[in-house]
């Protein structure tokens, strides 16, 4: 069990803790994590010593969303690459939440984008209360788009209106209030609370869990392969556009996008 971008780590009650490490980039998501966490899901998936996963960042942040320099890459290429590229981001995030094991999110810092859909797909999150969250993808040109299905999941359509068009950054509070995270402590309670939190589940029967699992996604909005592949060209369409490469160079070399003038609020 060896990752480049992830340390994990599991403890004799089955416990696999997991941490985004990438803490220079602020965890963003890039091809190597991406990929690492595909695999990751599917290992400790499938491993029946396995009975709950942690899933946390190194660093400041949890996970700063999909990586600005993968992506700028993506607007350089041809079609048939975005929709190849698109895809592994689209997959990762069905294998986690597939993953028939409790997945419970340690969310500190902040989470934007792409760190928003992994806290959405954890079956539950705990959130740092200094934590800010942010769909911010269309400040960069972008949309929330792979993630787009889990994040609506939670939040509904009215809700996800709101953040994904705005993308103004709120705080965990608001977070909890619209569903993405169970709760928000301070900093200094967060990993007392995400132990209270695994507790319950190593009491459970593991196949029900993963049964238990599988019938709330069959009940919920339905994510299927259309709806993925739906995501996977959207994102697509997204990067050939003039917006994501506008917004994206602007992050890259640290200036302020066209339609920001006065440039955004990161506090
Ligand atoms: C999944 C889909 C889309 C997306 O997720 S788009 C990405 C959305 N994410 C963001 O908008 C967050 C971008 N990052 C920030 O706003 C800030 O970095 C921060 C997270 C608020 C942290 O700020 P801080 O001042 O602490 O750190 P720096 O900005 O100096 O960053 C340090 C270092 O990390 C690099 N970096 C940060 N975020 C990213 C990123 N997302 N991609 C690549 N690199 C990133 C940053 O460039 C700095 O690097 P240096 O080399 O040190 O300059 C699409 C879908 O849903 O389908």
């Amino acid at each position: 069990m060896s990752y480049k971008t992830l340390d994990v780590r599991v403890d004799d009650r089955g416990v696999a803790y997991v941490s985004l490490n990438r803490p220079d980039k602020r965890n963003s998501l890039s091809e190597q994590m991406i990929e690492d966490l595909t695999r990751m899901a599917g290992t400790l998936g499938a491993d029946p010593a396995v009975r709950a996963v942690v899933l946390s960042g190194a660093g400041e942040v949890f996970c700063a969303g999909g990586d600005l320099t993968w992506m700028k890459a993506q607007i350089e290429a041809d079609r048939a690459t975005r929709i190849r590229e698109a895809r592994k981001l689209a997959l990762m995030l069905n294998a986690l939440n597939t993953v028939p094991k409790p997945l419970i999110g340690r969310i500190h810092g902040g989470a934007f984008g792409g760190g928003v859909g992994l806290t959405c797909v954890c079956d539950v999150a705990i959130a740092e209360t200094a934590t800010r969250f942010g769909l911010t993808e269309t400040r960069l040109g972008l949309i929330p788009a792979t993630i787009g299905p889990y994040v609506v999941a939670r939040m509904g359509e009215g809700n996800a209106r709101r953040v994904f068009m705005s993308a103004r950054l709120f705080d965990a509070d608001e977070a909890a209030a619209l569903g993405i995270v169970a709760r928000a402590v301070p900093n200094v309670e967060l990993d007392d609370a995400v132990e209270a939190e695994i507790q319950p589940y190593l009491l459970v029967a593991p196949g029900a869990v993963a049964a238990a699992k599988k019938l709330v996604r069959s009940l919920g909005p339905r994510i299927d392969e259309t709806v993925i592949d739906d995501t996977i060209r959207r994102l697509a369409d997204t990067w050939e556009g003039p917006e994501a490469r506008a917004g994206i160079m602007a992050f890259l070399e640290k200036k302020v996008a066209p339609w920001a003038p006065g440039g955004h609020d990161v506090s």
